[in-house]
């Protein structure tokens, strides 16, 4: 057989059927439902008189409207309540296995599912998410789908998928201090731009990539959506395998060998083929940031807003001059030195132990910046026990963050945690686009530790500075 990759092999042992269209029919081992894109797949569900084909490889979170303050309150908006009540009747109906608000269990749906060990190396994963990538970082093949697909699924634990094409990523050598999974990403995007993996999967390789833990493996395959990929992929090794030990919904004992020993044979193959590959070096990977309102806009702590009249391309120069009047920026100013709003510390993309961690590790015997509020909000309940456990809550609390309860929060509008126009916002999560905050709020994507030096100073600070 020719050589495949990690790709290919998770694609062909999931194949049901391959139509003439090279169309495949791919069969889905894991599907996680939210309460945004779920409402009209389970109404569809029942219009058709049609159940869940497989309750058990599903399972159901609230975490886009759920509030991140005293959670027995009832919940004040309308549309956010309805949402959370709703799909809770849908799982009752349904049977459909659900950690409740009030569970410690509950969080976000991808922060949550490899919490719990229900992803695994190896499987198809799907969500009407598209940070279902996030998964990939155990080696699985996971990724976004639409409301009619989350019926199709629903029905039929199946769906429709043309391939993708294979692209690999590989950042080889040692990142320096103050340097982190976050900044590999956005560096990676800043280089091959939001539209960098259309029409691919993308394998992140090489070994700053094999160094990381898996929050950052997952913080990297979090945004190979923001690069444009169908889905982002590392594959499964020693680290993959101790993570997975030991998880509520893992394979235990024989089960688990017997498993480690099919994980190993999913690495892709040497002289597999890729239709693209990119090179980075991890040395010139410096602590980076968002300057505008697409993830692209990537410059290095240290660096300067570029100027649009250096632009030749006149629709470019437009763009950026547009970014620059939303963002509040001059042209050709110094990053570092902005003055902050907001500080947020979470979302799917940087919200699990690690990632406190490293914000707490910078905050620790400081003091949050006069005039700005800085907000901790850890991905799940689990994550919030554990940091307790941890005394990162007295370290945040003494530094005056707040420190919230799980779920999406400021990563997007959908909830009371929202930027108020014109704010802005140091924030660790994966979206910049105009309003995705709150209407009027100006976003720059970084790190956690990037967040809480931002935090502390009250302005747009390289990390390295403060550690
Ligand atoms: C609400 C949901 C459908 C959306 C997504 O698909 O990603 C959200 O999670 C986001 O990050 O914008
Ligand atoms: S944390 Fe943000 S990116 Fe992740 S699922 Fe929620 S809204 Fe989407």
């Amino acid at each position: 057989m020719a050589p495949r990759t990690l790709f290919d092999k998770i694609w062909d042992s999931h194949v049901v059927e391959t139509l003439p269209d090279s169309t495949a029919i791919l069969y889905i081992d894991r599907h996680l439902v939210h309460e945004v894109t779920s409402p009209q797949a389970f109404e569809g569900l029942r219009l058709s008189g049609r159940r869940l084909r497989h309750p058990d490889a599903t399972i159901a979170v609230v975490d886009h409207n759920v509030p991140t303050s005293d959670r027995t309150l009832p919940i004040e908006e309308a549309d956010s309540r309805n949402q959370i009540e709703t799909l809770e009747r849908n799982v009752r109906e349904f049977g459909v296995p659900y950690f409740p608000l009030l569970s410690a269990r509950q969080g976000i749906v991808h922060v949550v599912g490899p919490e719990q060990g229900i992803s695994l190396p190896g499987m198809t994963i799907v969500c009407g998410d598209s940070h279902t990538s996030t998964h990939g970082a155990l080696g699985a093949l996971a990724f976004g789908i639409g409301t009619s697909e989350v019926e199709h699924v629903m029905a039929t634990q199946t769906i429709l998928q043309k391939p993708a094409k294979n692209m690999k990523v590989v950042v080889e050598g040692q990142v320096g201090p103050g340097v982190t999974a976050k900044d590999i990403m956005l560096a990676i995007i800043g280089h091959i731009g939001t539209a960098g993996g259309t029409g691919h999967v993308i394998e992140f390789a090489g070994s700053a990539i094999r160094e990381l833990d898996m929050a950052g493996r997952m913080t990297v395959c979090n945004m190979s959506i923001e690069a444009g990929a169908r889905a982002g992929l590392v594959a499964p090794d020693e680290t993959t395998f101790e993570y997975v030990r030991g998880r509520p919904f893992a394979p235990k004992g024989k089960a688990f060998d017997e498993a480690v020993a099919y994980w190993k044979t999913l690495a892709s193959d040497e002289g597999a083929h890729y239709d693209r590959v990119v090179e980075l070096r991890a040395e010139d990977i410096t602590p980076v940031l968002t300057w505008g309102t697409s993830p692209e806009t990537v410059i290095p702590v240290t660096g300067n807003v570029p100027d649009p009249a250096a632009e030749a391309d006149p629709s470019r120069r437009r763009q950026m001059q547009r970014m620059l009047d939303y963002m509040g920026l001059e042209a050709g100013q110094k990053i570092a030195g902005t003055p902050v709003d907001v500080v947020f510390i979470g979302s799917c993309t940087n919200s699990r132990i690690e990632d406190l961690r490293a914000a707490a590790s910078v905050a620790a015997g400081r003091k949050v910046a006069p005039g700005v509020r800085a907000m901790i909000v850890p991905g799940s309940g689990i994550v919030k026990a554990q940091a307790e456990e941890e005394g990162l809550d007295k370290v945040f609390l003494e530094a005056g963050f707040e420190w919230r309860e799980a779920g999406c929060s400021m990563c997007l509008g959908m909830n009371p945690d929202r930027l108020t126009p014109g704010q802005r916002c140091a924030s660790t999560s994966n979206r910049n686009f105009e309003g995705r905050q709150g209407p009027g709020g100006r976003t720059h994507l970084l790190s956690p530790a990037m967040a809480a030096a931002a935090a502390v100073t009250g302005t747009l600070t390289d990390v390295r500075e403060l550690i």
